[in-house]
């Protein structure tokens, strides 16, 4: 189904069935509801895709224009992929451009969540270290007057020899964060992530069983060549491990001759279907879906892995 040039998956999880009647029978007595589509306990998210360039005043431009279309089809959260407004050519660059969190780059995109009264994720800022050799990727969530309610720094960062592809040292340019974020939205309470990230489980376990994480948020600028192989099954396995729901913005496409992204932007259920995707040849758009809370209850109620699941002192004691 498309709306306003949006694509919203109409899949839906078995387990999620003979919720989601009960839900439409009881809206149905709700008076003043318009959308039958919409049951009583979901809110619309949308996750955008693009092809970020070294040029701060094209890529705002790009994401002013999804900011409108997501807030126009009705979503609370708008999710942006990582780098989102910045990806350098050059090496150097990105840390040139880094500035605070209270600089004028992340408060122009603050008055644009302001602007259209929307919940704004800001993944993989460049934001200043503390030194002029390095800067934080930083992730930041906007409320929709603008305020900054919460920032996570990336944890892993990508020092890796892709196959057949470049060697990549992020850490020679970024400082590693240490903490563990989540916050409250009306989403649901979000668990902060960046990109290659996504490939240490731990963190997503304690980010559901410690922090209470309802919506994991992964901005992304895969590459080509391990998108390929891992993006999707990572995600799915992250929100069926945790019974989350997973939101992954994506790069996509070429940002300049040496660097090319996958793609593929993904919202999935906590049961991992898929319910929200715009593939990597559609370079910049928007994906969404509508989160249902309710669905997390039943998953988990029915699949009590929070019950069942060993802590890590049954772990340490056992491989003594
Ligand atoms: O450098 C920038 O501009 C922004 N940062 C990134 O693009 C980062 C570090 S280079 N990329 C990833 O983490 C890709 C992970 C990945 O592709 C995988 O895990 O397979």
């Amino acid at each position: 189904m498309h709306v306003f040039g949006v694509r919203i998956n109409s899949q839906i999880s078995p387990i999620s069935l003979g919720r989601k009647r009960k839900s439409m029978t009881d809206l149905a007595a709700v008076a003043g509801e318009s959308s039958p589509i919409m049951a009583s306990n979901t809110v619309r998210v949308a996750a955008a895709q693009m092809t970020s360039i070294n040029d701060l005043a094209a890529n705002f431009a790009t994401c002013s224009r999804l900011v409108k279309e997501a807030a126009s089809a009705g979503a609370k959260l708008l999710c942006f992929p990582e780098s989102f407004s910045f990806v350098g050519a050059k090496d150097g660059e990105s840390v040139k451009i880094a500035e605070p969190l209270d600089g004028p780059i992340m408060q122009r995109y603050c008055s644009l969540a302001r602007e259209s009264s929307i919940w704004l994720s800001l993944g993989g800022f460049q934001e200043r270290g503390s030194d002029d050799e390095h800067l934080c990727n930083t992730h930041v969530i906007v409320d929709d007057t603008g305020k900054i309610r919460s920032s996570y720094r990336k944890i892993h960062l990508f020092d890796v020899d892709v196959p057949g592809g470049r060697v990549y040292k992020e850490s020679s340019f970024t400082e590693a964060g240490k903490d563990v974020v989540a916050v409250d939205s009306p989403i649901g309470r979000l668990g902060l992530t960046v990109c290659y990230d996504l490939r240490f489980p731990e963190l997503y376990q304690l980010l559901r069983f410690q922090h209470e994480a309802q919506v994991l948020l992964v901005p992304s600028a895969f590459t080509k060549v391990t998108g390929e192989a891992h993006w999707e099954i990572l995600l799915r396995a992250r929100a069926i491990e945790t019974q989350c729901y997973v939101i992954a913005a994506a790069q996509a496409g070429n940002h300049n001759d040496k660097r090319e992204s996958y793609g593929d932007t993904l919202i999935i259920d906590p049961w991992g279907t898929i319910v929200g995707r715009l593939p990597g040849r559609l370079s910049t758009g928007i994906a969404i879906a509508d989160i249902d809370l309710s669905l997390i209850d039943s998953v988990r109620k029915k699949m009590p892995i929070a019950e069942q699941r060993k802590p890590w002192d049954f772990w340490k004691a056992s491989s003594l």
